[in-house]
Formats: C-alpha cells, structure tokens, sequence
C-alpha cells in the first residue's frame, strides 16, 4: 500500500530544474533509499518531502491527504541529516527528550518512551554522558534515538554514514536495519553510494539529473536495469558499455552476431549503432571457444579475485576471475566468452533498454 505518494514533482532553483517531473511512491514499511550522483537533486527530494523546502509543481499526497502546505511539524516525519548535531552542554539524556520539551508534550509520558528507545538502541548505561564522552558510533544511536522517540509516521535520512570511517559504517548501518526490521517505519534513505543502496533497500530509486531512471528492487536494477546510466551506475565494478554496429537485428561484437538474451527481442531499431553491455562477472577466460580476444592492459588485485582490463578491438573491457592459478599479466593475450543470457542493448538514441520481453 502507497504511504506516501510524490506525483509530478518539480523543483526550480533560478533558472535550473534540479527535480524534474519525479512521481514515486514509498510503501507502508518499506525501506527505500534514493541514489544518484552528487548534485542530482535527492537531497532536495527529501527536503521537500520534509517540508523545508517547497516544490515549484507537483502534489504529495501522505495517507491520501496533501501535504504540500504542511508545515514540516504537522507532516511528523523525522529527519536525520550525515551532521546530527546533538548539543554539547546537554547529557544524552536531554538531548533525546529535548524535542519532546520544546514541543510541550507531557512530561509523565518520558520515563517510560525514553527507557524503550534506550533499550532499542543499547543506550541505557550512557544516558547520563555528554556527547564528547561518546564514540562515533554511539553519537549516531544518540541522534537515531532522539528521531524516533516522536514516533514518526516516516524516517527521512540524508547520508547518515557518510561522516564515519569504513568500520564505524558496517556498524551504524547494522543498527539501522536492525532498528528498521523492528520498528518497521516507512524510511526514505538518501546516499551516493550504489553498495549501500544495494545492501540496505527493499527498493531503490535511481536518480539523475533530476530525473527518475528506475525504480525497483536492488535485483530488478541489477538484472533488468532499464536504461544506460542504471546500467553503469549499479554493480561494481561497472558493467562494460560498448558502441558496436547494429545490423539485422543484431549488435555484431568481433564479427560474430550477439542477438541478446533467449525470449527477449530488440525489435523496430532503425540505427546502425547500440550500446552493448556485459558485465565483468559475466566474462569468462575461454581458450577453446573464446570469441573476444585481447590483450591485457592492466590487472588489479582484489584479494579473492583480480579485476583484468583487456585492449580489444572493439574497446576495452574488465573482466573479473578468481585468484587461483596462473593470473593473466599485462601484455598477454587472452580470449574470453559470454553466455547471451548476460547482454545488455541500449539504444544510442534515447539510451532505453531494447530488450523487451517478446
Ligand atoms: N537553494 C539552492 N539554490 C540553488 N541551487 C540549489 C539549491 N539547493 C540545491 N541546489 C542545486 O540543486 C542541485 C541538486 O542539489 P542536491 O543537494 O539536491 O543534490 P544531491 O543529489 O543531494 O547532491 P549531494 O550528493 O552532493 O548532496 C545541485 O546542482 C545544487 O547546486
């Protein structure tokens, strides 16, 4: 069931149109993270859904009401921002109820919803400390803390792992899914970084220059991503994109026709080019009947496997191979193979997937 409903939204900055027509939907408990490179226009998304930015057209509909002239203290969502500023002089106590006090709620209700939100997030036996006396890690559970103890009808987050280091991270990240799998609050989750989307959403919202790309599983932007910058932007490494000719229904890849995936058809193409995608863990070493052949350029170790560029005629590509046995160095020549199951085409007109189910 829809939560939230964001139809036709736009957003102006002067002259420049950083959102442009966005319409999505956020399920009831759903864990959705927006993603999109710097500068295109999520965390604007996400402000807007809080209510401190308006849009310029476009309607927000939350439970089926308009929300667009709402303040953001009648929207009650909670944001939590990469800086969670918590206040220096107050224990971690005060600064989890501060919001409660301020906004005049009664004060017997505390006691009972901060020691449930301090059981949640393991905060008990810190309650009476000062935020320089915390680590990283625990300042964050302080700042989720004081989110949800309004128990708000959704989580909006900007980037809140992207000021700790990479073990902090794996950690803070752990404790929201844990908190998201027990409170079940529907969260809107903004980050640059396609691995976190990956790991942590039930569906990802790809955005890009304003727009929405797609929308969908992590598996279903994986597999089926629906246009060309989904397809480079999602994986790692990224998938190999390739402009080959396009002749009789077909991409021609060193002479030999690729006709994409069985069940699948690129139908009524009437260019002479497509960009053609495989991605690395979908190349293999092949002596016998390697097709592609090449030269290698470059290897880099990734402890279980390497990562291998090879100088082909048709551009180069990286494939992916296990650390075992003798590793390909720079100079030699190799021939690999794919299974047609694993292509991608895209159009060079409008960059659109051209494999539609037949
Ligand atoms: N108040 C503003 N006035 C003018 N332009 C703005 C304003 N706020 C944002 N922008 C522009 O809108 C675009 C999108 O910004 P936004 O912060 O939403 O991007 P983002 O995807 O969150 O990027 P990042 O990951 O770098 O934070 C940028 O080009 C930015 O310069």
């Amino acid at each position: 069931m829809s939560l939230l409903a964001i139809d036709g939204l736009t957003k102006r900055f002067g002259e420049v149109d950083v959102l442009r027509e966005v319409t999505l939907d956020i399920r009831e408990g759903e864990f959705l993270v927006l993603v999109g490179p710097s500068g295109c226009g999520k965390s604007t998304l996400l402000r807007i859904v809080a209510g401190l930015e308006q849009p310029t057209a476009g309607r927000m509909l939350f439970n089926g009401g308009d929300i667009v002239n709402q303040t953001p203290r009648e929207r009650n969502f909670s944001l939590i921002f990469q800086n969670y500023a918590l206040f220096p002089h107050m224990t971690v106590r005060n600064n989890i109820l501060f919001g409660m006090k301020i906004r005049g709620e009664p004060a017997s209700g505390f006691p009972q919803r901060l020691a449930k939100v301090a059981d949640l997030l393991q905060l008990q036996p810190l309650l009476d400390r000062k935020p320089s006396q915390l680590s990283g890690g625990q300042r964050q559970r302080v700042a989720m803390a004081r989110a949800i103890i309004r128990e708000p009808a959704l989580f909006l987050m900007d980037e809140p792992l992207s000021n700790l280091d990479a073990r902090l991270r794996g950690e803070v990240r752990d404790g929201i899914m844990a908190l998201h799998e027990k409170l079940k609050i529907s969260t809107v989750y903004v980050t640059h970084d396609q691995i976190e989307a990956m790991t942590m959403a039930d569906r990802i919202a790809v955005l890009h220059q304003g727009r929405l790309q797609q929308i969908g599983t992590p598996e279903s932007l994986y597999r089926r991503p629906a246009n060309l910058f989904v397809a480079g932007f999602i994986g790692t490494p990224a998938m190999n994109i390739l402009k080959l000719p396009w002749g009789d229904g077909k991409a021609w890849l060193a002479g030999r026709p690729i006709d994409g995936p069985a069940g699948y058809a690129a139908r009524d193409y009437g260019e002479t080019e497509v960009y053609f995608g495989i991605r690395p863990e979908h190349l293999a070493e092949d002596r016998q009947n390697g097709f592609l052949h090449g030269r290698v350029v470059r290897r880099e170790l990734h402890g279980a496997e390497y990562l291998i560029a090879l100088n082909t005629p048709a551009g180069v590509i990286q494939y992916r191979r296990e650390n075992r046995g003798a590793i390909p160095a720079p100079g030699q020549e190799i021939s690999l193979s794919f299974s047609p199951l694993d292509c991608y085409l895209f159009s060079v007109v409008n960059q659109h997937t051209l494999l539609g189910e037949q």
